[in-house]
Formats: C-alpha cells, structure tokens, sequence
C-alpha cells in the first residue's frame, strides 16, 4: 500500500492508504487469472456443504431461529434451496428496533478510533475469505464471478473508505474560533440514534455494508433489514461484526418488506433510515418517516440510464461500452444503460455491431467460468421480462433476445435472453420507465443538442455516458447532462461499474434523496448531527 496526502474537510493534510480492493484487476496484472479462477472453482466447492441450512436473525446480540421460515433459492436453479431464514413478526421487529435503542449510548460513546479499527478488522475478515463469500454471493442473486467479487470488493472498499474517512476527520470533532476570550467553543458531529437500514437484492453484500457501515462507524446503532431474495450475504457481514460491537448496536431481521420494512418505517424510536431500491418503496417510505417530525432518509432509488454515441464516436468503444453496462449482472443494476441515443449516421453500423456482441454473450450457470449472463432475481422478473417484450414486438423492433433462454441447461433457472429494441416512440413507456432486466432501448437522433435532451427526458437522473471524440460535445455533455454519475467514452461500461472513493455514486433527479454518494467524502456525513459547545473560563 502507498500512502498519498490528501485534505481532510477541515483542510488538515493527511496521509491516507486506501486503495480499492480490485481483485481480479489485480489477478490480471499478475497475469494471474488463471489462479482467479482455481480459487473460484475451489470455493464453489467448498461453500455447497452449507446449502439449506437454518440461519438466524440476530437481534440483541443473541442468534434467534424459528420454526416460521423462508426459504432462499438460487435464482439460476429453482431447485437449490440455499438456506432458511425467520420470517420475522411485527413484534421481533420492535423488539429489535428497542433493544438498538438502549444500547445506542454504549455504543456511541465509543472511541472514534476503536470504531475505525473495528470496521479494518472487519475488513480484512472479508478480504481472507472474499472468494468463499463471492461465491456464495454468485449463487444466491446470479452474478457472474466477475461480478460477484465487484460486489465483494466494494464490501470491503465502503469499510476501509468510511474507516479512513472517519480519521482523516477526527471523528469529526473540531475546535472552532472562539468569538470571547473567555469562551472556548467547539463542533462536533454526533449520531441520531437507531438506523434503519433497507437493501435491494442486487448488491446484497455491498449495499447492505455500505449503508449500515456508514450508520454505525458514525457511533448509531442498526436495525438491517435485508432484501428476502438475498440475505445471505448481509447475514455473513452481521455475524462478522456483531460480537465485536456492544450487544444491539447491529440488529439483523429477516422477513418480508410488507411487515418488517413497513414496521421499521414506521417506528417512532428510528431516528433516520437508509434505503436502497425502488422509488416506489424508497418514496411511500420517505412519506411515512417525515410525515410528523423531520428525520433524515437517505434513499437511493432507480434508474433509466442513457448513453449518446455521437456520430465521431469509436464505434468499437462504444458498443463494448453499451453492452457491458446494458447486460451486465443481466441489467439488474440501478446504472444500467436501459437507453442508447446514437447518430443517425452511424446507426446500422453501431446496431450490427452490438447486436454481434451481444448475440456472442454465454448465458448460462452464473458460477460458471466462461458464463457472462446469469438469471433474473426471480419469477416475478421474468413475467416482467415477457410482458415488455410483448409490448415491444408490437410497439417498435426486437433485433436480438426478446424470449426465454431455450437451452435445457437454463430450463431450471430465471434466464432470460439479452434484448435490444429499436423503433419504438420516444416516450413510450418502455424508455420512460425502469424494467431492472437486460432490456436496451435504441434511438437515433440528429444533432447531439437534442440526443442530450432526449437523454435528459427522464424523471430519473442516476448515471449517464457519452462516446465522442469531439471535445466539445464532451464539455457540452458534461455540462447539461442531469445525472449524479457520468462517463465519457468508458469502453469498460458506459454507465455502471463506479468505484468508491473515486466515483461517489449518487442520483439525481427520482434516483435519490440526499445527493450525496455512496463512497463519497460526505457521505459519512449524513448520518451525524452538528453540536456546537462552548465551554465558558
Ligand atoms: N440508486 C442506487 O444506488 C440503487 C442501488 C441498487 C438498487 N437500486 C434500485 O433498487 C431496485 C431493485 O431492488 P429491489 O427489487 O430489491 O427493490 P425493492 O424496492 O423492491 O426492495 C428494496 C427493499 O425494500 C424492502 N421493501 C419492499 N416493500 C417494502 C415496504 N412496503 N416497506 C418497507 N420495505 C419494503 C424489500 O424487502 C427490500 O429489502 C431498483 O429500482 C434499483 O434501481 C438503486
Ligand atoms: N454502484 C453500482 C451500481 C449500484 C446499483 O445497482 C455501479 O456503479 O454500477
């Protein structure tokens, strides 16, 4: 590791250490790929002998199963029951949500530093075992390996980043100028409280850390309600963390939105909440939660993500660049590109190309070495899938995908083809609204003003790219596009695929509340209130 100075937010020069974890990059500069791959195989493995047992909420700090369960399957084979979780009441909820209230103090007067050094050790529990966790990760949501380390990673990325964050600001306690000489002022920045923490399926290791990591390193205690398709993984995280905490400074509860969400929402002891998912939920809860008193609520919510390719883009780039960030993790990303503005100039060209790509895609057992695409969550997901490609193939041009993955290998799973559409209406439904699936809408456009406008005609604002080689659209895109995260001509993926401490993730627009990202410098932030005392001589 090298050690880079950098300014803390009270202009304080300070050394810092982080790096992102990247570990197959890494594996790949070692021209050591192979070595990835062995040790994947190895842990896919070894992780099986797990599959089916019970696994608890964990709530006070004491391990609670139950008789009332639910069960989790992989979602690329319906027959692999991959573990057993509570289906929590209403009462074990508040339970839960009491119990982190009364241990709020014993938690929040812990040393910023101890917490700091929790979070590290944490961290590189995850970073031993990280090629088991990915792997018991790519099972239970059906991403790729590739991806399921990405998620790892950035696991480990948000607990080192927040660590460090938390120390090149001193816990975030500062003196400030006193305005009387007799009086001695200072400002610190103090927790709420107890924190509700709500995540998706589809980062079930990384957003889940993230959020709650950014609640407790700040001194809060959690209440983690993880999403049911996926908890897995945020249970390998809890039970890493929690005998090294205060009893309920982290609380895990397992169970469906409906009843353990909606209870967590609206509890009058939770004083903020974090969610990660759709706007419909992120909305109805930011509703309920501020409807009688102010709380903060952190909500990062969906996309609709554009990409323009110019008529001077590298077509190479930008079809590589579209359709990594198109059908990556099947399109179950928030920064999915779901939208493509192209030229009208270079459009048979770009089309025949990404249609080439795309139709040389392996779909197959996410696990899998050679497989790209794995399933969609779940059954719920595929109707979706055949709803919006019967809409399409009456509203517009299916060029590739458009059904069910026919091979016998996928029949157990939730596979699905990846589809690009064309044709279709600029604001028809299908381009105006997320569908969260590999499903990519083309338009063409005239002049770049305009496909810059298009991309803008969106209630969304998450992330967006641009392919040019004209360094005035570039400025022009950089200037006018309204999203929290923008890419400019990122072969890698157009739109997806941030890194924390370099690309805060944020969005604008209906895609977040608090514009302010995740692995950002002011994320930590907004889970801390400012106290000012001053102490008079
Ligand atoms: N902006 C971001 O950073 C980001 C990141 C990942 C995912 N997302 C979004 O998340 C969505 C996909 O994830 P999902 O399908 O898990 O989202 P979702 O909204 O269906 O569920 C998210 C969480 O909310 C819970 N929930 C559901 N109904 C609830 C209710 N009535 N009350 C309280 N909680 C409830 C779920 O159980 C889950 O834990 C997409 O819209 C995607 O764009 C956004
Ligand atoms: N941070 C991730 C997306 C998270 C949401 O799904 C990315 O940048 O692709």
């Amino acid at each position: 590791m090298t050690l880079k100075q950098v300014k803390s937010q009270f202009g304080i020069l300070i050394m810092t250490m982080f790096e992102n974890e990247k570990t197959y990059g890494r594996f790949a500069e070692n021209n050591s790929i192979d070595e990835f791959h062995k040790k994947f195989d190895d842990s896919v493995t070894r992780i099986q002998k797990d599959f089916g047992q019970n696994y608890p909420m964990i709530i006070g700090g004491k391990e609670i199963f139950s008789n009332d369960i639910f069960e989790v399957r992989s979602p690329a084979d319906r027959n692999l029951i991959l573990g057993r979780f509570p289906l929590a009441t209403k009462e074990d909820t508040l339970h839960a949500i009491e119990t982190a209230r009364d241990s709020f103090f014993k938690w929040a007067l812990v040393p910023y530093e101890t917490r700091v050094r929790i979070f590290r050790e944490v961290a590189d529990i995850f970073s031993q075992n990280k090629f088991d966790l990915a792997a018991i990760l790519s099972f239970e949501n059906g991403k790729n390996r590739l991806e399921a380390m990405g998620d790892l990673d950035e696991s480990i990325d948000f607990m080192r980043f927040y660590a460090e964050q938390l120390e090149i600001n001193q816990g975030f306690s500062k003196q400030t100028k006193s305005a009387t000489s007799n009086e001695n002022t200072k400002s610190v920045l103090k927790p709420y409280g107890v924190w509700g923490i709500i995540s998706p399926f589809n980062f079930p290791s990384a957003i889940a850390i993230g959020m709650t990591s950014g609640a407790l390193i700040t001194g809060n205690t959690v209440v983690l309600k993880p999403s049911s398709d996926a908890p897995i993984s945020a249970f390998k995280f809890v039970e890493s963390i929690y005998h090294k905490l205060p009893p309920a400074a982290i609380n895990f509860v397992t169970g469906s939105g409906s009843i353990v969400g909606k209870t967590i929402l609206s509890s009058d002891i939770i004083e903020g909440i974090a969610f990660t998912g759709s706007k419909q939920v992120g909305m109805s809860g930011y509703s309920t939660v501020t409807s009688h008193r102010p709380r903060p609520f952190i909500s990062e919510m969906g996309g609709k993500n554009p990409a323009i390719v110019s008529a001077s883009s590298d077509i190479e780039k930008a079809t590589d660049g579209v359709m990594r960030a198109a059908f990556g993790y099947s399109g179950q990303k928030c920064s999915a590109c779901s939208r493509v503005y192209v030229h009208k100039s270079i459009a048979p060209k770009f089309l025949d190309m990404l249609v080439a790509k795309t139709r040389a895609l392996k779909v197959g057992k996410p696990w899998e070495k050679d497989s790209y695409i794995g399933p969609v969550i779940n059954a719920d997901a595929v109707q979706k899938f055949q709803n919006a490609s019967n809409i399409a193939k009456k509203d517009g041009k299916i060029l590739c995908g458009g059904d069910l993955v026919p091979d016998a290998s996928c029949k157990d799973g939730n596979f699905v083809m990846p589809t690009i559409v064309a044709g279709l209406p600029k604001d028809h439904e299908l381009i105006r609204e997320e569908l969260f699936l590999p499903f990519l809408c083309v338009e063409e456009f005239d002049n770049f003003d305009e496909a810059i406008s298009l991309a803008n005609k969106s209630n969304y604002g998450l992330t967006a790219g641009v392919f040019s080689q004209d360094r005035t659209e570039i400025e022009k895109f950089f200037e006018k596009i309204e999203a929290g995260v923008t890419y400019a001509n990122r072969a890698a993926s157009a739109t997806t695929g941030a890194m924390v401490g370099a690309q805060p993730f944020v969005g604008w627009k209906d895609s977040g509340i608090s514009g302010k990202g995740a692995g950002g410098a002011y994320y930590l932030l907004q889970f801390l209130r400012e106290q000012t005392q001053t102490r008079c001589e």
